[in-house]
């Protein structure tokens, strides 16, 4: 089973390009998503988080304090390492035991795996493709300050701990244009009939 790595920088698009593949019955996991759940409910990770971040990491329900912990590492790079050296690896391991589900499933002829920072972390060395979704900084920080009502300078400083467009772009297999000026749903049609093809080789 062919294994699909999507990523893209902040506000580029990826979850919504993602839910298109699903509609059309490819399996989506998500890495950003799978972090912050195994934040919440990972005993180790849990006592790490609070030993590295203050008490203050979690509510008083057990939920993460997102804003919390992102003023912290998204303002210190050092600690943005450390908080990523605590989190990807159980990600990977969650990623790993997901996609064996599929295996030998001749319903799923390939799965994507939805993450940010699958340059960054090297984790694209675990799919056997990648795939970026692409639009311009302004277009992407407009995106983000809307959906996420942040602002200006805190989706940029999320985006400078980011390769650059121009790195993703050289290391990516497939690239999808999300900026506005292009149709998305005929760019993700022709690329599920390329790796379907794949899939079958
Ligand atoms: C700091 C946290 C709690 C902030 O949560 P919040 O809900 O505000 O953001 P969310 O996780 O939805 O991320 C939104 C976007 O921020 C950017 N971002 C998130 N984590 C990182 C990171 N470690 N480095 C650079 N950019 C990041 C990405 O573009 C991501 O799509 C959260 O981002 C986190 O735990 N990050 C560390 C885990 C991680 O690296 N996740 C991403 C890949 S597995
Ligand atoms: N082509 C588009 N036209 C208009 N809005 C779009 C388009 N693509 C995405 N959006 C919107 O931009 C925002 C960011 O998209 P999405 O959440 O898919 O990006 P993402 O890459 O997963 O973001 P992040 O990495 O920040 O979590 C969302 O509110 C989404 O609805």
């Amino acid at each position: 089973m062919l294994k699909v790595g999507i990523t893209g920088n902040i506000g580029s698009g990826k979850t919504t390009v993602c839910k298109i593949f699903e509609v059309l019955g490819i399996p989506v996991f998500y890495a950003d998503d799978q972090a912050k759940e195994l934040m919440s409910t990972d005993g180790l990770l849990i006592e790490q988080i609070k030993a590295a971040f203050g008490s203050e990491s979690y509510f008083e329900d057990g939920s993460l304090n997102r804003k919390h912990i992102a003023a912290i590492v998204f303002n210190n790079s050092d600690q943005l390492v450390k908080l990523n050296t605590l989190v990807h690896p159980a990600v990977f391991r969650a990623f790993d035991a997901w996609a064996k589900k599929f295996d030998g499933d001749n319903h799923t002829p390939y799965v994507l795996k939805e993450a940010a920072l699958l340059f960054e972390s090297d984790s694209y060395k675990m799919c056997d493709r990648s795939l970026m979704v692409s639009a311009p900084l302004n277009v992407r920080l407009q995106r983000v300050i809307a959906r996420d009502g942040i602002t200006f300078d805190e989706a940029n400083k999320r985006n400078d701990r980011q390769f650059t467009e121009a790195q993703k772009l050289d290391m990516a297999d497939d690239v999808i244009i999300n900026d506005d000026t292009q149709l998305v749903i005929p760019q993700v049609l022709k690329l599920h009939k390329r790796y379907l093809a794949l899939a079958t080789k």
